[in-house]
């Protein structure tokens, strides 16, 4: 028999191997409570870019030379849009995307949302569906948006197609993302990083807008 869910009772969890493998401890559906997410007046205008949040992001970053240079645009709504072109770098079978590139390329596009609802918030988790096989030299075409918002927690989805922006869908995920403070970072990251992001001024800037625009 399998590895079972027990609704997050470490007592009720299975073992598998010497691992004891705990349930996911809500679903990615929004309570009834919920809200739905609001644009923030200051959001990017539709299709207006919404930058890098940092230099160095394996998602975003330009300054990154193994990253997926993910470049989002505002959306209409509370969501954002991207496009990512496979390359031979991103290979997991012989001319094929590897699964865990196209997972990264949903979890940044899921990132960007940040900006649409001035929040700063990080992955809690991420439920990915692979639907199709993604070429090297396609462009995938993100959208990702904000489904329902509870107290920190931010539930969001993302969809990539191939072929333009209304092709066939090659995967998609539902996420919850957390709000957190720029602390997360400060306390968590490593101290070379965080000390040169801290003495620039843009990086602060970006953080902080966050933070006195609730
Ligand atoms: C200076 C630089 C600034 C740069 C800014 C830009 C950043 C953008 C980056 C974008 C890059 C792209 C994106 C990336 O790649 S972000 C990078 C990948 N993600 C991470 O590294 C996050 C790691 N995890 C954590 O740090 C903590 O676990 C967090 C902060 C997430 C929560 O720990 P915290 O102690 O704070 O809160 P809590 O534990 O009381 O939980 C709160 C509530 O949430 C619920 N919950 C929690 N987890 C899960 C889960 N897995 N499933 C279901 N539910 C979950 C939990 O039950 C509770 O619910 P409730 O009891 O209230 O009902």
């Amino acid at each position: 028999m399998g590895p079972a869910w027990h609704g997050g009772d470490p007592a009720l969890c299975t073992a598998v191997g010497s691992a004891l493998v705990t349930a996911p401890k809500t679903s990615l559906t929004p309570p009834p409570g919920a809200l739905a997410p609001q644009r923030h007046p200051e959001a990017p205008a539709p299709g207006e870019p919404i930058g890098s949040h940092y230099d160095q992001c394996f998602g975003c970053g330009t300054g990154q030379p193994h990253g997926l240079h993910l470049q989002a645009r505002a959306g209409e709504g509370v969501n954002v849009i991207a496009e990512f072109t496979v390359t031979p770098d991103h290979q997991g079978a012989p001319g094929l995307a590897h699964g865990g590139v196209l997972a990264s390329a949903l979890d940044e596009t899921l990132g960007a949302l940040n900006w649409m609802m001035h929040v700063i918030s990080v992955t809690g988790r991420l439920e990915t569906d692979f639907l199709r096989p993604v070429p090297v030299e396609t462009v995938l075409h993100l959208d990702a948006q904000v489904r329902a918002v509870d107290g920190r927690k931010i539930y969001c989805s993302a969809t990539g197609r191939i072929g333009g922006p209304d092709g066939p869908l090659a995967v998609r995920a539902d996420a919850l993302f957390i709000e957190v403070k720029v602390e997360h970072f400060i306390d968590n990251g490593r101290d070379e990083e965080i000390r040169a992001a801290m003495e620039d001024p843009d990086q602060v800037r970006r953080a902080r807008a966050f933070e006195v625009n609730p």
